[in-house]
């Protein structure tokens, strides 16, 4: 079996140009499935909100529902280093309240570390969970806990004065100490940049190619979502097709009485 994952071992693919793998993933099975694929880290993303409950947004994700999918995901990770999303609001409030939670998703939820969006402003939060010794990775850049603030899903750091404010974010998550950071929907040379001035490492999502690793959304990469495909998801396959033809040859069969077949009956 794979050598269990840690931050450290994540760290260390910075120096060596190996780059890191993260994918998200929400329930034992898909857990399952990634690890034993081989991914570095896997995510569990309040993008459930969108893949998993249908919403148009990640704001409506609790507390409770991340405690639960993380717990679902830790089942099934066995080998891959697992991080929790902190959900909207759930440290924006206190330091106290940002502590309780991230501390949830460790005790209920069965992660290693967590994840949280937003810039220097977040330094104080970071540094709080880090006292009660929780890892926490940061993420900048396209942030969709602020999806009402931006005016939208859209590219970030495109104006020299926010690209240069984006950098900035990251030197000051750096030196709070977040072990890795999450970079979404920027301009490959603006992540190129970052990920140059950076010891730890950068994980891109619509980033290009010059970061120290990749994620997406499992469901986007497999083609089981796609209510709406960004640019930069790529598809490795189209399950979601497979599984509409699967369903189609099951209602057909079904309805003919082609299936259940004599092998698939007991005998009395
Ligand atoms: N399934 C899924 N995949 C994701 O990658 C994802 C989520 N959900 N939920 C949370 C955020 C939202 N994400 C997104 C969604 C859309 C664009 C996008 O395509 N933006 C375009 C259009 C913007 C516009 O309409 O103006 C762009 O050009 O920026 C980017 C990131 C990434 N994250
Ligand atoms: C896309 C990744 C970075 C994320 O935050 C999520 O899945 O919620
Ligand atoms: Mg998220």
């Amino acid at each position: 079996m794979d050598r269990k994952k840690t931050i450290r071992s994540l760290q260390e693919k910075k120096g060596n140009k190996e780059k890191i793998t993260m994918l998200t993933a929400y329930d034992y099975t898909m857990a399952s499935i990634l690890d034993q694929a081989g991914v570095d880290a896997i995510l569990v993303g309040d993008s459930l909100g969108m893949v998993v409950q249908g919403k148009d947004t990640t704001l409506e994700v609790s507390m409770d529902q991340m405690a639960y999918h993380c717990r679902c995901v830790a089942a099934g990770a066995r080998s891959a280093l697992l991080v929790g999303d902190l959900p909207f609001l759930s440290y924006h409030i206190s330091l106290e309240e940002g502590i309780r939670n991230a501390g949830r998703l460790v005790q209920e939820g069965g992660v290693h570390c967590v994840k949280l969006e937003g810039g220097r402003e977040m330094v104080p939060m970071v540094e709080a969970i880090l006292r009660a010794q929780i890892p926490v990775m940061g993420h900048i850049g396209l942030t969709p806990q602020s999806v009402n603030a931006l005016g939208g899903f859209k590219v970030q750091g495109r104006e020299a004065e926010r690209a240069k404010a984006l950098v900035e974010d990251a030197l000051a998550l750096e030196a709070a100490g977040v072990f890795a950071l999450v970079l979404e929907a920027v301009p490959a040379s603006l992540a190129r940049e970052i990920t140059g001035k950076l010891e730890i490492p950068v994980i891109g999502i619509g980033a290009g190619k010059d970061c120290d690793g990749q994620v997406l959304v499992v469901h986007d990469m497999l083609g089981l979502y796609a209510d709406h495909t960004p640019k930069f998801v790529k598809r490795y396959a189209e399950l979601g097709e497979a599984a509409r033809n699967a369903v189609q040859s099951y209602v057909r069969e079904v309805s003919s009485g082609a299936f259940p077949e004599e092998r698939h009956s007991f005998k009395g």
